[in-house]
């Protein structure tokens, strides 16, 4: 009864948000310290890496690539990548992956909410990836026509200039605002057909005054989508915590008093030959839940039992992926997606992905709750800023760096 009384309680200031828009999330009104960043710039020594065909600086873009280069009919040697015969983008298949009706949680049926979060528990155990799906349209709390002013002011800010967009560069995947293209590690890879823009959300010392100020909608509009975003992920958190078998803030406190939200916008271009290249290489994210909309355009594979699957894209509605942050806490019980992200021919897709994790200087383990003595415990710990480090720099793909903090592979 105390787990219905809480959870209703997430939905009773979910709907009170909603509704006004001068509230505020709590943990949002906890923030006000300012803290200045500085902003890394994109190292000068960095390798440049010149196209063949095209004479471009890597660096600008895979948008900028396109752009300039037309008629363009092969994708240059560099974003060939070494993709398996049996793995190739066209191969995934489409299969029935977990739909999640929301109203199930927000209703009075005891008994609905229970199968709810028992649907969510065992999306999260087989697949650790779900589609959500709302009835009505409203349930989730965040508009289809605030869905959609973020697609567009995310688009008007790849459509900027290239200067404009470079003032955001950085290669440090610590900054707290982030232009730049394919992954961006400091190690040379091939390059993948992707370019972004990613920053912190509203929960982490807030950084709004660091985000683009071009467009000029751009901030206000993610300030607010984030905000609704967050509030729809504490709700996933709390069924995901039930679940468990845990408190149902269990998850939600141990994000710690400040959890990090981070917002990566994918920016694909159209791309002559989809099969060779990737706009995302296989990886699963590192945090708790990443929430994930696109322009309509769909791309998004995520691979189940060995196989990919396409996940169709659905105007209006979002899918959930499970991190690694996630899959370590339920000490393996939930696993994290691998996905990856393809690319096509004919348009541009865009993804906005939602991460929310614990803070920074957490220690990434499982829920004590869930293990009674230390040698069940299937991870070493590490902090999470440890752990997203080892994660973005590493050259082994999909979940290797999982692998490396799973006890038996020390
Ligand atoms: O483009 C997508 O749908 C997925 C994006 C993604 O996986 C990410 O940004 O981590
Ligand atoms: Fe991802």
């Amino acid at each position: 009864m105390a787990n219905l009384l809480q959870l209703n309680r997430w939905n009773h200031r979910m709907l009170m948000n909603m509704y006004n828009p001068n509230s505020n999330n709590m943990r949002q009104s906890k923030i006000r310290s300012k803290i200045a960043y500085k902003q890394t710039p994109i190292s000068s020594n960095s390798p440049v890496m010149v196209l063949n065909n095209c004479n471009i600086d890597y660096k600008k873009g895979v948008k900028y690539l396109v752009d300039n280069s037309k008629n363009m009919k092969m994708v240059p040697l560099e974003f060939v990548l070494p993709i398996p015969e049996g793995e190739r983008p066209s191969m995934a298949i489409d299969g029935s992956i977990p739909v999640i009706d929301m109203s199930g949680l927000n209703g009075p049926v005891v008994q609905q909410r229970l199968s709810t979060i028992h649907a969510i528990s065992s999306a999260c155990a087989e697949w650790g990836f779900f589609r959500l799906e709302f009835p009505q349209v409203t349930n989730h709390g965040i508009k289809e026509s605030l869905m959609d002013e973020m697609v567009q002011v995310v688009e008007e800010f790849f459509n900027l200039p290239l200067e404009e967009k470079m003032k955001y560069g950085s290669d440090d995947v610590m900054d707290p605002v982030r232009y730049g293209t394919s992954l961006t590690t400091t190690r040379k890879h091939a390059l993948h057909w992707r370019d972004f823009l990613r920053h912190y959300g509203g929960l982490t010392p807030h950084t709004y005054h660091l985000w683009p100020a071009n467009p000029p909608a751009y901030r206000d509009v993610a300030k607010e989508y984030l905000k609704e975003v967050w509030q729809l992920a504490v709700i996933i958190f709390g069924a995901i915590s039930e679940g468990l078998g845990l408190d149902p803030n269990y998850i939600e406190s141990s994000l710690g008093d400040e959890g990090t939200q981070l917002v990566i916008s994918n920016y694909y271009p159209a791309c002559p030959e989809p099969n060779k290249t990737l706009g995302l290489a296989p990886h699963s994210d590192h945090g708790g839940l990443t929430i994930v909309m696109d322009n309509g355009i769909h791309g998004l594979q995520i691979k189940h039992n060995q196989t990919w699957y396409s996940v169709p894209s659905i105007p209006g509605t979002f899918v959930v992926n499970l991190g690694d942050f996630l899959e370590v806490l339920s000490n393996g019980k939930y696993k994290s997606i691998e996905h990856r992200a393809i690319v096509n021919t004919e348009a541009a897709r865009i993804s906005i992905a939602v991460g929310h994790g614990p803070k920074m200087d957490a220690i990434v383990q499982p829920a004590s709750p869930l293990i009674k003595e230390k040698s069940e415990s299937k991870y070493r710990p590490i902090i999470y800023k440890d752990y997203i480090r080892a994660q973005q720099s590493t050259i082994k793909r999909g979940k290797s760096a999982l692998d490396e903090i799973m006890n038996n592979n020390i």
